[in-house]
């Protein structure tokens, strides 16, 4: 059992001729681990490295006082710098092996969900060593962000559904960037140790950009871990948890982990890129997933209230503007 490659070439524009077969494809990668690898996905190569570099200095370059004067515990959007250990995915484990620096989309100030408050919705943290990081991740958003869209159309396309189903609920949309930093795995780790606990993503579609030490593992049906390895020039895409509410648990989101245990002591890092759809999208089964005669598995909410409730979980913070 493997995780598949989807080759986006002729599929990447609406109605592009490969379109179907993609589709199809996505079908069997969703139905199993709900991770696949995408290529010729439309990202110059240039740019994911610009985007690493950027990550390097973020977590390296910025002396340790200015990062902690970014935490993003003083950010209203849970934007700015994540210490090591600061979160722990798997409650059973030990605190997660890594650093992170997150932001998001940067929303001006008059957006009524900026102005509701909204979780996510707002500004970022930046250290003023870095001069380029808001230009440069916001190229980076730019680009991700007509990738997640099209996969979203493709998702439709795998559904039965018209392509453009999902269009309407991504406006504005949701979507956080963070740049991961995990220092070598220790040699004397035991079994509850991770650089990121076993999780599922809680968004729509995660596309993550990673270097070349692996060290990513993917719970496969079987139960079994699978290595996703890195692989010149693909992103690893997975299905976060609001799929299978919209898919009545047709497509999976599957759990994942991370060990850095392949680098030569070196640290790793990633660049996950979390697509989730706009604040009030309503997620809710589609048509054709809920059998005649049953009840739909989920109860429908929005993909706020869904998100506000898996920030709740991880960092015990209720989120800020979050409708009761
Ligand atoms: O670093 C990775 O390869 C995966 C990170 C991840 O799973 C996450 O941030 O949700
Ligand atoms: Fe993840």
């Amino acid at each position: 059992m493997s995780i598949p490659i989807l080759d986006l070439q002729g599929a990447l524009s609406r109605g592009g001729p490969r379109s179907a077969e993609v589709a199809r494809q996505l079908r069997a990668a969703a139905v199993g681990s709900g991770f696949f690898y995408v290529r010729n996905h439309g990202v110059a190569a240039q740019q994911v490295a610009r985007q690493f570099e950027l990550a390097r200095q973020l977590l390296e370059d910025v002396p340790p006082g200015t990062r902690e004067r970014l935490d993003m515990k003083n950010s209203p959007t849970l934007r700015g710098y994540e210490r090591l250990g600061a979160q722990t995915l798997d409650l059973d484990a030990k605190p997660d092996l890594k650093e992170s620096f997150y932001c998001g989309m940067a929303y001006p100030a008059d957006h009524p969900y900026v102005r509701a408050g909204y979780q996510t919705y707002g500004g970022n943290q930046w250290p003023a060593q870095v001069p380029q990081a808001p230009a440069v991740c916001e190229a980076y958003i730019r680009s991700l962000l007509a990738l997640a869209r099209r996969l979203m159309q493709l998702l439709a396309l795998s559904l039965a559904l018209p392509e453009d189903y999902f269009d309407g609920t991504s406006e504005s949309p949701m979507v956080t960037l963070r740049m991961l930093r995990y220092p070598a795995h220790p040699p004397d780790a035991d079994q509850h140790t991770f650089g990121a606990g076993a999780h599922t993503d809680w968004g729509a579609i995660t596309i993550l950009a990673q270097d070349s030490h692996g060290g990513l593992e993917v719970c496969m049906p079987d139960g079994t871990w699978a290595d996703a390895t890195p692989i010149d020039g693909c992103f690893v895409v997975n299905l976060g948890d609001m799929i299978p509410r919209w898919t009545n648990g047709l497509y999976h989101s599957n759990p994942h982990r991370v060990r850095n245990r392949h680098s030569s002591g070196r640290p790793r890092f990633s660049v996950p890129f979390f697509y989730e759809p706009d604040y009030m999208a309503r997620i809710e089964a589609v048509p054709g997933t809920v059998p005649a005669g049953e009840q739909p598995r989920f109860t429908p909410c929005t993909a706020g209230e869904h998100l506000a409730e898996m920030y709740r979980r991880t960092y015990g913070k209720p989120a800020e503007g979050t409708p009761a």
